[in-house]
């Protein structure tokens, strides 16, 4: 794993926004995939005024999102299919249809998650996968203990995830208890990945990441096994691991 270092969320989000940029400029087509929650809006941001600036493509852009809530329609605010609309999608010159994320609302949830990992293997695989990380080490929302030979799968929220993403919902109740997942395997089948971690909150996961062991009780540390991973921290983040150790 490589690790770059930036000065704070603001310079974290423009060098990803970069990075990307660069990638849908020189690649003829390319399978893109995404993550929600607080860390990628900045990246988001610098993406939709580099499109609005210099015109940036992303007509040859596929994207697929890690998850979804369980019970949650597409036009619920609350969605990841709404927040990447809102915060991306809509502003930029991307086929809507192009654009994948599991379906919360499917009728049957385990053939959603069946027919999603078989869409991704027909496309080819994901080029450049962007993460962020849980502060109990999840990806996507593969949470402590999920099997590192996992598919695309339906899982319980931990209660600390749901607490923490209780602040886009009105109460905690409101916050759903299932959600469906690209599992530890298949974001491992991305040819490249890249991993966003803001802020003093994230640092004990950071430090976990880098020094602690490679096991299913935290599943970022998968990415070790990953021949490709880059870690772009901000000092925030990375000064209170510093101190820990
Ligand atoms: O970026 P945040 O809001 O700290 O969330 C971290 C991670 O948790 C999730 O939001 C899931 O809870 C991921 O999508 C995200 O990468």
């Amino acid at each position: 794993m490589k690790m770059i270092e930036v000065k704070d969320y603001q310079e974290m989000s423009k060098r990803v926004a970069e990075y990307i940029i660069e990638k849908v400029r020189t690649s003829k087509k390319l399978n893109l995939g995404l993550a929600t929650g607080g860390t990628p809006v900045g990246t988001y941001t610098n993406l939709i005024e580099d499109h609005k600036q210099n015109y940036t493509s992303y007509q040859d852009v596929t994207t697929f999102n890690l998850d979804e809530y369980v019970g949650l329609s597409g036009d619920d605010s609350n969605s990841y299919r709404y927040y990447m609309n809102d915060q991306l999608f809509d502003h930029i010159d991307i086929h809507k249809s192009n654009t994948y994320i599991p379906r919360g609302d499917a009728s049957d949830m385990q053939k959603e998650c069946l027919d999603y990992e078989k869409l991704l293997t027909e496309h080819g695989g994901i080029d450049l996968q962007i993460l962020g990380i849980g502060s109990n080490g999840h990806i996507g929302f593969n949470e402590p203990g999920t099997s590192f030979d996992s598919n695309t799968h339906l899982v319980e929220l931990a209660p600390s995830t749901r607490e923490a993403n209780a602040r886009y919902f009105s109460s905690l109740e409101e916050v759903p208890t299932k959600a469906v997942t690209m599992g530890i395997a298949t974001i491992m089948k991305s040819k490249e990945i890249l991993l966003l971690i803001s802020g003093e909150n994230k640092s004990e996961a950071l430090s976990q990441l880098l020094h602690g062991e490679v096991n299913e009780s935290f599943p970022a540390s998968v990415l070790r096994n990953h021949p490709y991973v880059t870690i772009i921290a901000d000092k925030a983040a990375i000064a209170a691991e510093k101190v820990r150790n």
